[in-house]
């Protein structure tokens, strides 16, 4: 291993399938002192890969490659790429009707509506410049941690499109589990599409199983049907797993000829996403092919936040606080309650941190014993002890384990969890039992609830955007990319990049840092 004063192994490389072994390899490329990266994998070389090129940072140039590497990661791919006969028309996405115009003579002057974005602008995606690897949370390329702008795509409307509205066929497809604000993002795509001028407009139903042989009636959508559905829950086009392969869908749509789509997804649904993509082009169809990312785990990268995160996080406050008044008013009352969460604690970790009523967090990031001198059990024993109550809130992927495994797949190829929060209820109610100590155990799953809620007013806005910028998006002529708020900015990124593996609680972040001040719990171990 090189001395970390001369040479330190950096490595960007595109990561495998496999999320813990990808994060690894993404992280090591990070100089932090204190950071989760540097602890766990030793420094490599002083060869640094960024994406499939080497950057040897003792060359002084080295930041020109790894900006180049950067621009290529993060290129979005346009029809234009491909297709080299297109000619692009001015936008028919245009507001200035909105405006008095200067004919009118009512005052108001003229003026040209300037709210195009241009393809060049950017948006910064990091933007803490660290003084030193060790500051908490630092990111650094080499050991000065000196300056790299990260840009990535602006997302909106662009001056030039390139479809001819009249002529689009656009699909809408809501794949994987429910969301908070399904209905917010479809709603906005229909209005959205309708403000370019398309005329056909469709929902396929129940994810891609819609596309499948099997041929489930299309929904019709229009600004009229979809004008209240934010009002609901769950997706007006319903959702599912698993589903046709990716050569059936694009059968299917090929016999459609449907030449926009728009995929409402987590990582699964854009991993389809891009290969649809990828297969339209192949086929030489002129199709594009946009992601709007859903997961109320919140475990898709680069972004602040998907949309549904925000309301699950609220949502959950009901179901802490009833944990905490049932166990608050039992005698040495103990109150469970569990948070979705497949393999990210971003909701547990919000929701306990904002409720202010949580003892205990767990989350799959951050492994624990419920048994022995350290562990869990011990430690809710100290609790009813000291203050007479507790309350636990725990994410449905963390201690796995600890629970009964069966091996099964749902449809889409993720493993079924056990389920935990039971789990701890058990051998809560046992331990207590053992140590002669009455308790009362209350468990509380209020995850399909959370699940099943309309978003509230800032997912709603979030929505909004969210799906107006995925038809700016398409229009402009790009396909392959999904859209999201990256530092309060909207922009398009490649999708490959946003699933390259999923976005997890940093242990040693801090915001958990923080919500571990909040509950004060110890390590479990
Ligand atoms: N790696 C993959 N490649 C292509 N399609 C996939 C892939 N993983 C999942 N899918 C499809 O995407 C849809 C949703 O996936 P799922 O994992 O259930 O939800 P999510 O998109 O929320 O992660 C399913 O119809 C599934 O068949
Ligand atoms: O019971 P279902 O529909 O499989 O959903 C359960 C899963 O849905 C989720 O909320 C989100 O999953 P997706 O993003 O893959 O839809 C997970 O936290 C949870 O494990
Ligand atoms: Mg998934």
């Amino acid at each position: 291993m090189e001395s970390i004063s001369t040479c330190f192994g950096v490595k960007f490389g595109h990561p495998t399938k496999n999320s813990h072994d990808s994060r690894r390899i993404r992280r090591v490329g990070i100089v932090g002192l204190g950071g989760f990266a540097t602890k766990r994998f030793k420094r490599t070389s002083c060869a640094t890969v960024v994406g499939d090129r080497e950057i040897d940072l003792a060359n002084s140039d080295w930041k020109i490659g790894f900006k180049e590497d950067f621009e290529r990661r993060f290129y979005i791919p346009h029809l234009s790429d491909v297709f080299g006969d297109l000619s692009p028309m001015p936008s028919t996405f245009n507001l200035k009707s909105r405006r008095p115009s200067h004919e009118s003579g009512n005052g108001y002057p003229y003026e040209r509506w300037n709210g195009y974005v241009k393809n060049n602008d950017r948006v910064l995606l990091k933007v803490i410049k660290f003084s030193s690897p060790s500051s908490a949370g630092a990111e650094c390329i080499d050991p000065d941690c000196t300056w790299v702008e990260q840009w990535v795509h602006r997302a909106g409307p662009r001056e030039e499109i390139y479809f001819r509205p009249e002529e689009v066929n656009a699909a809408i497809v809501t794949c994987g589990g429910l969301c908070p604000g399904l209905n917010d993002v479809i709603r906005q795509i229909v209005i959205t599409l309708e403000i370019y001028g398309v005329k056909n407009i469709v929902g396929i139903p129940f994810g891609y199983r819609g596309f499948s042989a099997e041929k489930l009636p299309k929904i019709l959508l229009s600004r009229s049907v979809v004008q209240n559905i934010h009002l609901d829950g769950g997706s007006l086009l319903g959702v599912s797993r698993g589903g046709p392969n990716v050569s059936e869908i694009v059968d299917n749509m090929q016999e459609r000829g449907i030449d926009m789509l728009f995929v409402l997804g987590g990582n699964g649904t854009h991993a389809g996403a891009n290969e649809i993509h990828n297969e339209c082009w192949k086929r030489g169809m002129r199709v594009a092919v946009v992601g709007v990312p859903k997961t109320i785990d919140n475990d898709i990268l680069w972004m602040d936040k998907t949309f549904g995160f925000d309301t699950a996080v609220e949502e959950a406050q009901r179901a802490i606080n009833s944990a905490y008044i049932e166990a608050h008013s039992a005698y040495n009352g103990i109150g469970i309650v569990k948070l979705m969460g497949r393999n990210s604690g971003f909701i547990a970790m919000h929701a306990s941190l904002s409720s202010g009523q949580v003892d205990v967090c767990l989350i799959p990031e951050v492994p624990f014993e419920l048994h022995g001198p350290h562990g869990v059990l011990r430690h809710l024993q100290y609790l009813i002890e000291t203050k007479g109550s507790a309350v636990v809130c725990v994410a449905e992927g963390a201690g796995q384990n600890l629970v009964m495994k069966t091996n099964a797949k749902d449809q889409s190829g993720n493993v079924v969890l056990g389920d935990i929060g039971a789990h701890i209820q058990k051998e809560t109610k046992k331990y207590f039992k053992d140590i002669g100590t009455s308790a009362d155990v209350k468990y509380i799953d209020p995850t399909y609830m959370i699940r099943a809620c309309r978003a509230n007013a800032s997912d709603g806005i979030l929505c909004t955007v969210l799906g107006q910028n995925a038809v700016h998006g398409a229009f402009a002529g790009y396909s392959g990319i999904t859209v999201g708020i990256c530092n309060t900015h909207y922009v398009y990124l490649p999708i490959p990049e946003v699933i390259s593996y999923p976005k997890n609680v940093d242990p040693n972040s801090r915001m958990w840092h923080r919500c571990l001040t909040s509950t004060g719990q110890p390590d479990f171990f």
